[in-house]
């Protein structure tokens, strides 16, 4: 059976790309798909090389965009069969197999917030997502506030790639094109940060589509289950933007410090090991670095925040 990739879906129908002839095919999902859905997170396959198939459990699931399908050409028309095992995925917005996230944050308008770079940075590593942080909007502030943000952000440097833009005028734009190589990229952050803005910048075909669709449907955009995947720079960039609501509700309070890759590293040196909380604990690698400045102290406050506001929530339960 033939390979192809999922780029669009629009009220069930699916638009594919056969991996080898990179033919492009409207396609129907079988009624019965046999898809193979692994029961734990996409990390399976790679730590897991000796499963067998047995431990694959067997279930239905209906491809989004982002899926590698075994699909086949019954009478004139094209079936999609079966969906590869994913190495991630999303809901919101419905997109598998992701490289990375755009993370959008603007200087001002809305304001720069640490608080909420920490809570995205958490919920984004939780899902084993790789962050590239993109601060926007440049322009709008002077070169001395500017320094200022780039200095407080210079610790983050370490743990991801950051790229500063003005997407009016389109700076910055030679060295962010160079990241959605070979890449499936979606967008996130917050309300106003300017991610359509973005988009429509790298996408001038984007700008013209939502208008075909907001007026075909009469309505705002995504009224209906609508997803695609535009090509960019040999990779792909989903046209929704995720991650506009954040929630701490699912975290375990102690499993937190596990999305921190910084305090992981300092955890080595804490006297309870991987059972300190970087808290209450005496000999704690991340106190320690903490009190010699080496972890900014508004990171370390928002995590203390986040422990204590989900440890809270679950002891009300
Ligand atoms: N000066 C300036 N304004 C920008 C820039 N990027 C976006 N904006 C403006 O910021 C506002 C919000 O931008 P959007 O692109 O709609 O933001 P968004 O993140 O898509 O917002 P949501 O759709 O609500 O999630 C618009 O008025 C944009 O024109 C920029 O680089 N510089
Ligand atoms: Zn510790």
């Amino acid at each position: 059976m033939k390979k192809a990739f999922i780029t669009k879906l629009i009220a069930g129908q699916y638009v594919i790309k056969d991996v080898e002839t990179k033919e492009i095919y409207d396609a129907k999902a079988r009624g019965k798909l046999r898809a193979l859905r692994l029961e734990q997170d996409s990390s399976f396959l790679k730590q897991n090389t000796k499963k067998t198939k047995k431990d694959i459990k067997v279930t239905q699931v209906s491809p989004k965009v982002g899926d590698y399908v075994y699909y086949e050409k019954i009478d004139d028309k094209y079936m999609i069969d079966s969906i590869l095992p994913r190495e991630n995925e999303l809901i919101r917005p419905d997109v598998a197999n992701i490289d990375q996230v755009l993370l959008v944050f603007s200087v001002i308008k809305p304001e720069f917030s640490f608080n909420l770079l920490d809570k995205f940075l958490l919920i984004l590593e939780q899902n084993k997502l790789s962050v590239i942080l993109v601060v926007s909007k440049i322009d709008l502030i002077d070169e001395k506030e500017l320094n200022e943000l780039k200095d407080k952000l210079k610790y983050y440097e370490k743990l991801y790639p950051i790229y500063y833009i003005n997407s009016k005028q389109k700076i910055g734009f030679d060295v962010l094109t160079n990241i959605f190589k070979d890449k499936l990229t979606v967008l996130a952050g917050q309300t106003g940060v300017g991610k359509s803005t973005l988009m429509n910048a790298l996408l001038p075909e984007l700008n013209l589509k939502t208008q075909e669709i907001s007026e075909a449907l009469g309505r705002g955009k995504h009224t209906t289950r609508h997803s695609e995947l535009y090509e960019f720079n040999d990779g792909y960039i989903a046209d929704t933007p995720g991650f506009s609501k954040l929630e701490l509700a699912f975290f375990y309070p102690e499993d937190i410090k596990e999305f921190y890759p910084d305090f992981m590293k300092l955890s080595d040196n804490c006297k309870f090991g991987n059972k300190c909380v970087h808290i209450n604990e005496p000999s704690c690698g991340v106190k320690m670095a903490l009190e010699k400045n080496e972890i900014p102290k508004e990171r370390y406050d928002n995590y203390v925040a986040f422990y204590t506001e989900i440890k809270n929530q679950k002891d009300k339960y």
